[in-house]
């Protein structure tokens, strides 16, 4: 036999071989199919999987959509969070958009593998919908199943997330929690915001669309600085108002003249935290009873605000309130004391982040209850506009960020008339052309300032917008739960 036909005879072998081992595993496998129980054949596959396991040095974590019939957050966390780490190397993707979020999400499909990078961690996403997941689970049982939820006895969606074995730890104490935190941002991000109204002691929502931002806000750079950081320090003092067992809950009372921009500081306060505002009406609400309904309905990381609180209730009822308490049940009447201890009490127990502002045209004309230390944390001027809330407008109206020559004679006259940001606002929007957009502006002041109308004198309201009293909320938790503490020991 010469050395050509050897080879040939040699490759022949190595595929009769090939073949019959083929055929060996189909017929092993039309076996073990056809005529093994399904019972039967999860036990011998996770047998061989648990023997393969013990020798592999990946660990695998299931996170399933349901667990014991509630719904399992790490799993919503887990699907918003990878929407995030979507690849161009997956192959099949789900994309939907819902009335909530603003833009369209993209996630993976049934079966697609997703690779995910924590401090240098690699972690393999697999993404598992049952496959009668639309129709009935009837029929279906567990089977080894790691997708089964055994209340409810069926199958549910579940993520397998697998890595090396020496990352257990890293994985549980910070990649779980770092994507529950990520999940909670993205959320926020992309969540529609609602302005709710309340009609028949009841809350109506329409979507937000408030476009102010902190930016565009016209206010001195330092008081808008000491509101940001405000805010800002609040929404992360979770666990410091658990602690001292507080509700979490900021005050702001906004007062001002019209058109000082207090619903702007409003929208912007929203925008800011992302939180839903509620505007109650409280002329709408006739009883403390439905008062009660409508801040229990309340959702949290919201805005409640009460807008010309001086003009909203009677609150110099307040003593005559306290007289009648005796027939309270005769008087069930929307009263001060009623919306001031709701607000101070029911909150206390949810543990969510509240905030609550107020307004007022006349801070002169509110109950000093109201103004007392403890209600509302900061008291916010809204003033008349200065010069830098002119250069804000400027810049907002006109993306106008250099020197302009009709600048000098404009602050000079806005440091001496009342003019509101409002009105200024609405003369820059009168033409698209500068020049003459702040000539409008120069005659308008001109006019106040011939007409001695609008004279900026001593009053408070002639003062530029500023910071009245924030009061130091930190210190003041931190005494009454040093008093808490005490009076426990005693
Ligand atoms: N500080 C501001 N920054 C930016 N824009 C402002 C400011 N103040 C007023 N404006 C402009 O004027 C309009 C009216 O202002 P806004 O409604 O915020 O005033 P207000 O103080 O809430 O008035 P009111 O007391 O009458 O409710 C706003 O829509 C905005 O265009």
């Amino acid at each position: 036999m010469d050395s050509q036909t050897k080879a040939v005879e040699s490759t022949k072998n190595y595929l009769t071989t090939a073949a019959s081992i083929v055929g060996s595993a189909m017929l092993a496998h039309t076996i073990v199919k056809d005529y093994l129980p399904k019972e039967l054949r999860t036990i011998i596959f996770s047998a061989f999987h648990y023997s393969f396991g013990r020798f592999s040095t990946e660990h695998t974590i299931v996170i399933k959509e349901a667990e014991d019939l509630s719904s399992n957050e790490l799993y919503d966390a887990s699907s918003t969070y990878l929407q995030t780490r979507i690849s161009s190397n997956i192959r099949r993707l789900r994309a939907s958009k819902n009335k909530e979020k603003k833009s369209i999400t993209l996630s993976l499909d049934d079966g697609e593998e997703l690779i995910d990078d924590f401090q240098g961690v690699k972690y393999k996403w697999q993404l598992k919908i049952p496959k009668e997941n639309h129709g009935s689970n009837h029929g279906r049982h567990y089977g080894g199943n790691p997708g089964w939820d055994f209340s409810s006895n069926r199958e549910v969606r579940w993520f397998k997330v697998t890595f090396h074995k020496k990352y257990k730890d890293v994985t549980v104490d910070s990649y779980l929690p770092h994507i529950l935190e990520k999940a909670k941002e993205i959320k926020a991000a992309d969540r529609r915001l609602k302005l709710y109204m309340n009609h028949n002691d009841g809350w109506k929502a329409i979507d937000l669309q408030h476009p102010a931002t902190f930016e565009t806000l016209a206010m001195e750079a330092d008081l808008k600085k000491t509101i940001l950081e405000d805010l800002t320090r609040f929404i992360q003092r979770k666990e410091y108002y658990k602690k001292i067992g507080k509700a979490w809950k900021r005050g702001y009372l906004l007062f001002g003249p019209p058109g000082t921009g207090k619903s702007t500081l409003i929208g912007a306060m929203a925008n800011y935290l992302k939180f839903d505002i509620y505007d109650l009406n409280l002329g709408e609400v006739r009883m403390n009873s439905g008062l009660n309904r409508l801040l229990v309905g309340m959702k949290n990381k919201s805005l409640l605000v009460i807008e010309d609180i001086d003009c909203s209730i009677d609150f110099k009822n307040r003593n005559k309130d306290k007289k009648n308490e005796s027939n309270k049940s005769h008087n069930d009447e929307i009263s001060l004391s009623g919306l001031l201890n709701f607000i101070d009490g029911l909150w206390s127990t949810s543990g969510e982040e509240r905030i609550i502002v107020f307004t007022t045209n006349y801070k002169e004309k509110l109950d000093p209850a109201l103004l007392r230390p403890g209600r509302m944390d900061m008291h916010i001027h809204m003033g008349y506009c200065g010069p830098n809330s002119f250069r804000v407008l400027v810049s907002n109206y006109h993306a106008w960020h250099d020197e302009h020559p009709m600048f000098e004679e404009i602050e000079s006259l806005l440091k001496e008339v009342k003019a509101t940001p409002a009105e200024v606002a609405e003369q820059l929007m009168r033409s698209d052309t500068i020049d003459v957009a702040l000539e409008g502006l120069l005659q308008l002041l001109q006019g106040k300032r011939n007409k001695g109308q609008g004279k900026k004198g001593n009053g408070e309201d002639d003062k530029d917008e500023k910071l009245v009293r924030v009061e130091n909320e930190e210190e003041r938790l931190e005494s009454s739960a040093e008093d808490h503490e005490t009076e426990e020991v005693l």
